[in-house]
């Protein structure tokens, strides 16, 4: 934390495609807030850690200055601000968040002029993340024009700004809407928690530890499930290879059944099938249920 303060502070993107999700995840990291009446702002409750809501490209810079300790952010944000900065510190990406997928990627027109990487060379390609495709080009040796554009960058061919476009793509929907296709991928993204560059004293690197355990339980509990059954002692070997566990399940006793064990296991994924198939190896009692955190 600042000298000047005994919160934590986090950034997170006040409306867009990130803010849903980023405050989803706080929220079951534990976290309780209570919002300021201009909404900018999220006070927490029941730990010494605060919210600020503001536009996605002012994170980098407000973890670079320390106004926040941490922030929530898409990768090509982050990594752009990051290669535009050259050599001041940078945040540093503590983990990913497994939401906001995208990838950044060079589309071309429909009318086929442009079918390789290499035609690509002396034409202009318009963008919003003119360091992360100046990068991209240096690395392929290909020598091409960046043109920036801070939105609308789809519509750039057609207003004859540009050759192609280096923009974020998902489903591929805006793309086909403006008779694009994609040529390459740039890089994958998805949102992620980044930290400041700043020195921490003990107390703030102590919370900013526990927060990211926290983060890191309420993620690794997404699509998980927690598997319990009973069965046949001697059918355990069998079910042990049909679980898609992760780890080793537990085995359990049962009091006065000598024959007979109860199994836990964690799965990620666990269908109708598996189940079906349980029952056939002799399983019973079989119960699924949502892993909502875990902390190793
Ligand atoms: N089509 C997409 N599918 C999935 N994730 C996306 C997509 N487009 C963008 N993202 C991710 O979500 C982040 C935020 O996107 P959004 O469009 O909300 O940003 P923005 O318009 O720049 O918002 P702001 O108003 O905060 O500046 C992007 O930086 C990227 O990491
Ligand atoms: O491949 P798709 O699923 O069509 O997604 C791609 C679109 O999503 C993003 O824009 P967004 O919708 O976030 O709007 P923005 O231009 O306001 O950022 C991106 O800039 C593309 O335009
Ligand atoms: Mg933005």
């Amino acid at each position: 934390m600042n000298e000047n303060r005994d919160r934590l502070r986090i950034a997170v993107q006040k409306s867009g495609r990130l803010s849903d999700q980023s405050l989803d995840l706080l929220r079951r990291a534990g976290l309780v807030f209570r919002s300021s009446r201009d909404r900018l702002f999220l006070y927490g409750e029941n730990m010494p850690v605060d919210v600020l809501l503001v536009r996605d490209d002012d994170i980098p810079g407000l973890l670079v200055e320390g106004s926040c300790e941490l922030g929530i952010v898409g990768r090509n944000v982050l990594d752009e601000q990051r290669l535009a900065g050259a050599d001041a510190p940078a945040p540093a990406e503590l983990q990913a968040l497994g939401f906001g997928s995208c990838r950044l990627a060079i589309a071309v027109p429909d009318n086929g002029l442009i079918k390789n990487v290499t035609d690509l060379a002396g034409l202009r390609i318009a963008t919003s993340y003119p360091a992360l495709l100046a990068e991209w080009l240096r690395k392929q040796s290909i020598d091409a024009e960046v043109v920036l554009l801070n939105g609308s960058v789809e519509i750039a061919p057609r207003l004859g700004k540009a050759h192609a476009i280096c923009d974020l793509v998902s489903s591929g929907a805006t793309l086909a809407a403006n008779q694009l296709h994609e040529l390459v991928t740039v890089m994958r993204s998805e949102a992620v928690l980044a930290s400041s560059p700043r020195a921490q004293n003990a107390a703030t690197a102590a919370q900013i530890e526990r927060l990211c355990a926290r983060i890191g339980g309420a993620q690794s509990g997404d699509g998980m499930r927690l598997l319990m059954l009973q069965a046949p002692r001697n059918a355990l070997p069998a079910i042990t290879r049909l679980l898609p566990s992760r780890e080793t399940p537990s085995v359990l006793s049962l009091d006065g059944r000598p024959d007979d064990i109860a199994v836990q296991a964690l799965c990620s994924e666990l269908d109708w099938q598996h189940l079906e198939e349980l029952k056939r190896l002799g399983a019973s009692s079989l119960m699924v249920l949502n892993v909502e955190r875990m902390l190793a």
